[in-house]
């Protein structure tokens, strides 16, 4: 298994660390048994031929995580992996075998069920696959329904809900009734009645699973738009790979009932952890995954921008380079330089390389991802330029890198590319 790796220490504006809002600790979970013979179970060397031969089923073991607060973590995995089962602990409709559950500090596996509740109704929403919403209620009395087992007063509780259909992009549509729209509209009455009741955690089981691709894509955009503004922390359960990239920080990787990784997507895509993993990235478009900063490496060569002519000439010969980055003294790109352009300076006994200050190179930033702008790889001197929103120089991105990693040869072979 790959490193955990929780999101890194997150700070706030005063530069303290911020507590995780959700960790997981040997969180196991075993079907069908009591407590005490799961545990047994659990205590076994092989705990699932040990939960079976005792007639359970172990759903899921020791699993260990650390959600961010504000972080979109995804779960992701083949059908019967025990994504559900990790999501349901989290507000323990799945009750834990073993392990710990925190939420904001607390342990929700140890508390009252009237503490259970109120955690239930005030910290954590739920969004499911089927959002079952009341046929003979108009989308906006579905929208408020969490509000009013709140005991939000009408007038308030719908006029929030409309505020919450707004948001999905269903304003006007209030007085309609479930039936009269579509699948995908249907979905964003459900979301609508998850964002009315504005929990701080929200919990996602397969919400777009039932939907169409080009709906559930504008679905996956929704929720992209909403988190920018929200930064709500989420769980969200899929078994698709490219949904899990395209809305997740994080990305936890089941396989029967454990972690097989857990990183960010990129990472995932670049270094799967295993040939389960492996399986799933390879239906991964990379293009519009990876981003520059994903690929970066360090520039080969940069030069001060007062190095003479001469000098430049004979770094680049050390080097084996035929050009090279320029920067000013806090690192800011002012160009490329070329080897034939520096012996035309030297002939002219210029000082300076700035006269020979080239611009026929690419820039992009950190965040651009490679399927904008790998078809302009290797058309010039130097390779894809990476830089800052400052254009401070950050590294490079070379062709031999962008087509092995979209071809998917390992990393030795990158290597000799990028040479
Ligand atoms: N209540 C239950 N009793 C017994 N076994 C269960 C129960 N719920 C789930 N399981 C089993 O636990 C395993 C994990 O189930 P879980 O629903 O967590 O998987 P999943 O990855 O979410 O799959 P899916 O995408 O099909 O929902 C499965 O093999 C499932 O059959």
């Amino acid at each position: 298994m790959s490193e955990t790796n929780p999101a890194d220490q997150p700070q706030d504006h005063t530069g303290e660390a911020v507590p995780p809002a959700i960790v997981g600790r040997g969180l196991s979970k075993v079907y069908g048994l009591s407590r005490r013979q799961a545990q047994r179970a659990l205590a076994a060397d092989d705990p699932r031929t040990a939960a079976a031969a005792a007639g359970g089923y172990l759903g899921a073991h020791d699993i260990d995580f650390e959600i961010a607060k504000g972080e979109m973590f995804v779960v992701m995995g083949l059908s019967g992996s025990g994504k559900s089962t990790v999501l349901r602990m989290i507000n323990r409709l799945n009750e834990p075998s073993a392990g710990e559950l925190l939420i904001d500090g607390e342990d929700i596996t140890k508390v009252s069920d009237q503490r259970l509740r109120e955690i239930r109704n005030n910290s954590i929403g739920m969004v499911f696959q089927h959002f079952s919403l009341f046929p003979h209620r108009t989308v906006r009395e579905n929208a408020a329904y969490g509000l009013k087992v709140r005991g939000v007063s009408k007038s308030e509780r719908l006029e929030i809900a409309d505020t919450a259909l707004e948001r999905v992009g269903l304003g006007g549509r209030g007085d309609k009734l479930p039936d009269e729209l579509s699948g995908g509209m249907r979905q964003r009455v459900g979301l609508a009645r998850a964002l009315a009741v504005d929990p701080p955690i929200l919990l996602m089981d397969e919400p777009f699973s039932a939907l169409d691709p080009l709906i559930r894509r504008d679905m996956q955009d929704l929720l992209v738009d909403l988190q920018a503004q929200d930064q709500r922390t989420t769980v969200f359960v899929t078994h698709d790979l490219n949904e899990a990239m395209r809305i997740g920080d994080r990305v936890m990787v089941m396989r029967e009932g454990r972690v097989v990784q857990l990183a960010p997507g990129p990472e995932i895509v670049a270094h799967p952890a295993d040939d389960y993993v492996s399986e799933f990235v390879s239906d991964v478009d990379r293009a519009r995954v990876l981003s520059a900063g994903d690929l970066l490496r360090p520039a080969r060569l940069v030069l001060p921008e007062d190095i003479s002519p001469r000098d430049a000439l004979r770094r680049l010969g050390e080097n084996e380079v035929t050009g090279a980055f320029v920067t000013t003294g806090d690192h800011r790109l002012l160009g490329v330089v070329t080897d034939d352009r520096l012996v035309d300076l030297t002939r002219r006994r210029s000082k300076t390389v700035r006269e020979a200050l080239g611009d026929d190179y690419h820039k992009v930033k950190e965040s651009d991802v490679v399927g904008d702008f790998m078809h302009l790889a290797g058309r010039q001197v130097v390779p894809v330029t990476v830089v800052d929103d400052d254009n401070r120089l950050l590294g490079v991105v070379p062709r031999g890198v962008i087509l092995s990693t979209l071809s998917t040869v390992d990393e030795e072979d990158q290597e000799v590319a990028h040479a």
